[in-house]
């Protein structure tokens, strides 16, 4: 038995579900595309990170982490300090 649309949306109505199934298809993209992000954000601090550590010095840099905090919070508030720690952590491991 298939599971109708308006069924899988929680819509009421099935224009509501055609709705909501393409801006989901539009989000299922843009989360892709943020994951890709973040996946070249990783590589690019590991750069650093290895280049930092080759070097002799520490593989965290805490002035420039409260930064990058820093920036999220300007533009996102406080939820958006909350995801560049967890950035943070995906990119340089746990502290
Ligand atoms: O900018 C740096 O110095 C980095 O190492 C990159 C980065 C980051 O991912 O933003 C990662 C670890 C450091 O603690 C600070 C920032």
């Amino acid at each position: 038995m298939s599971v109708t649309q308006t069924e899988k949306t929680g819509a009421r109505t099935e224009t509501a579900a055609t709705v909501i199934s393409g801006a989901r298809e539009r989000i299922d993209a843009l989360d892709d595309r943020i994951i890709g992000l973040i996946q070249e954000r990783m590589a690019v601090s590991a750069v650093i990170q290895d280049a930092r550590i080759a070097s002799g010095g520490r593989r965290v840099n805490l002035a420039r982490e409260m930064e990058v905090l820093a920036h999220y919070r300007d533009a996102l508030g406080k939820p958006g300090t909350s995801l560049a720690m967890t950035m943070l952590e995906l990119c340089r491991g746990r502290i």
